[in-house]
This record gives structure tokens, sequence and C-alpha cells, in this order.
């Protein structure tokens, strides 16, 4: 369990409600606030037992913190890194749940002045389309993959903190470079959602969108779930890994541009190498998840 008495959660929604439920779930006696902008939305978060309080003042709420989880889309990660820096105490530990890490780093280092070592910037690798308060749930991490990108300042002590929330909310930790990081997830995960939306955005700006839908069979609705996710959190992802995600981006259109050429060819072979070797690659890929053992 995490050594920190007080927790704060700045961003009380899907990602840092689900963090405080499964603390508390786990067993942990400290207490929990939370931060936000709309008094009703963290009332509601006390009312469902998320957190014990809240304050609407991020510099009085790390006053009275000593785990210090910033949960807010990325882009406003800076502000909120702002309002706490001069309320930050020795010993604090200070990390985020964002997607995109190169860019919550550099919001760190011109909020902080310089990196402090009890920054430890983490990304859970689970979520779902919803969002807000109401949607947050204490199991969503359970054996799921926390991944840290410690700072070069990040002291060994603030990172072993980092993991014992994790693991205490039921996920694996690893660590890796934020940079490999962004990349990565660049592809996997960022990729998959700017498609998802491209293609509802496509097809729900024909004149015909309402039978279409209708007619949609569930390869579209398992396709396109991720399409529901916020468009807040994920515009502030597409810019702050703006460099990777157009570099997936244009490969993915390359590979379509050929798709369609083969299409309009007639490469019988062509287009079924192409389906037989994504088919391989995805069935591999569901078999090796599922059989990773629980953490
Ligand atoms: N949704 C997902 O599946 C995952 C999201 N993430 C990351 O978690 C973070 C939070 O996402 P969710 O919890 O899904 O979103 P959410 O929309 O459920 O919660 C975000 C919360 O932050 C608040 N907020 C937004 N801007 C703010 C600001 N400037 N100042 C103070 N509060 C502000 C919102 O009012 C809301 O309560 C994002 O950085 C996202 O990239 C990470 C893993 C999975
Ligand atoms: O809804 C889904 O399946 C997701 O892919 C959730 C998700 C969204 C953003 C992340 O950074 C990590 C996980």
């Amino acid at each position: 369990m995490i050594q920190a008495s007080s927790v704060a959660i700045y961003g009380v929604g899907l990602i840092g409600g689900s963090v405080a439920l499964a603390l508390r779930a786990a067993g942990y006696t400290g207490e929990i606030i939370g931060y936000g902008r709309r008094a009703s939305e963290l009332a509601r978060a006390v009312d469902l037992g998320v957190v014990d309080r809240y304050g609407l003042d991020a510099g009085d709420v790390a006053a009275q913190a000593q785990l210090h989880l910033v949960c807010v889309p990325v882009l406003a990660m800076r502000q909120v890194f702002d309002a706490i820096a001069s309320q930050l105490k020795p010993g604090d530990v200070i990390s985020d749940v964002g997607s995109t890490k190169q860019s919550v780093i550099e919001a760190a280092r011109a909020a902080f002045g310089e990196l402090p070592g009890g920054f430890v910037p983490a990304h859970p690798i689970a979520g779902t389309e919803r969002t807000g308060v109401s949607a947050a749930f204490d199991s969503l991490y359970r054996n799921r993959l926390a991944i840290l990108t410690p700072t070069e300042a990040s002291t060994e002590a603030a990172a072993m903190e980092v993991e014992r929330l994790w693991q205490a909310c039921g996920a694996r930790t690893i660590r890796m470079g934020a940079a490999h990081h962004d990349d990565v997830l660049a592809a996997t995960s960022h990729l998959p959602h700017m498609l998802a939306f491209a293609l509802v955005e496509l097809l729900a700006t024909r004149p015909d969108h309402d039978e279409i839908f209708m007619y949609a069979a569930g390869g579209f609705r398992d396709f396109t779930r991720i399409a529901s996710s916020s468009p807040d959190m994920w515009r502030d992802i597409a810019l702050a890994n703006r460099g990777a995600v157009a570099a997936n981006l244009d490969a993915l259109i390359l590979r379509l541009q050929d798709l369609r050429s083969a299409i309009a060819c007639e490469d019988a072979d062509q287009i079924e190498s192409v389906f037989r070797r994504a088919k391989q690659a995805r069935d591999a890929y569901v078999n090796l998840t599922e059989q990773t053992p629980d953490p």
C-alpha cells in the first residue's frame, strides 16, 4: 500500500475516480481529496463515496496532500501544475495519468521550473469510452498495465511510491522512456481512435446516415465503440503527440491506398494476403493477452 497519508486527485472523472475507488477497495485508510472546476460534479463524487471531500482551489488542496495525482486532459495538466507548484512540500510525490508523456513532462518542467525529484509520470493502459465520475469503477485497473516514465530527476523512492499506487489498484507496473511510450501508444491507441472518429464522422455526414446506421452489424459497433470517447480528451492527445500521430496516420493512408489499388485491379492474391497477415497478427495478439498471467 502507498505510504502517503493523504492523496489529492486533480480531475475526478473516469480515471481519477477509478483510482480513488480502487485505493479504497484495497483498504487505503488515508484521506482522498478531490479537486475540480465544477462543485456539482465534485459533490457527486463525495455522494458516490469516491472522495472524502473536495476543494475548488488546486493550491489549497495541494497543501493538504502528500501524493498528488493529476487526472485532467493532457493539455490541461500545465494549468494544474501551475496552480499546485508553490504548495508542494519536501517529500511530496506528484504523478499523472495522461495518455501522452513527453508533453506532460514538458508541462511540468515549465510549471515547476525544474523537474522535481518527486515527479514520476505514469499512464494506466486501461479505460473506457465513458467519461465523468459516474463512469468510475474500482476494478478498472485490475490485471491491467500501468506504465511509469520516470524523468532524469525522479527519485527511486518516488517511483516506488507510484508503483505501490498502481499495484494497490491491481495493476502490473513497468517503466519505460517517455519518447518510447509516446511512439508505441501512438500506434496502438492514438491511431485506432483517430481512425474510429474519422470513420464514424465520414458516415455521419452522409445524407443517408440514418438509414446506414440502422443496418450496421455487430462489427460496426465493435469497431466504432471508441468513437464514443471524450472529444476534449482526444483533441488534447492528438495535439500533444502530433508528430507520432501524424506519422502513423501517414503510414495508414499509404496502406489504405495500396489496398484500394489492389481492389481496383482485382488483385485477389494481394487482397487476401493482406487480410491473412492481419488476421494472423490479431489472433496471435488476442492469444497472447489471454494467456498473460495475473499480476
Ligand atoms: N479515458 C480513458 O480511457 C483513459 C484516459 N487517460 C487519461 O486520463 C486523463 C483523464 O481522462 P478521463 O478521466 O477519462 O476524463 P474525464 O473527462 O472522465 O475526467 C477528466 C476530469 O478533469 C476535469 N477537468 C478537465 N479540464 C480541467 C481543468 N482545466 N482543470 C480542472 N479540472 C479539469 C473534468 O471536469 C473531469 O472531471 C486524461 O489525461 C487521459 O488522457 C488515461 C488512460 C485511459
Ligand atoms: O476505451 C478503450 O478501449 C481505450 O482504449 C481506453 C484508453 C484510452 C486512452 C488511454 O490512454 C488508454 C486506454
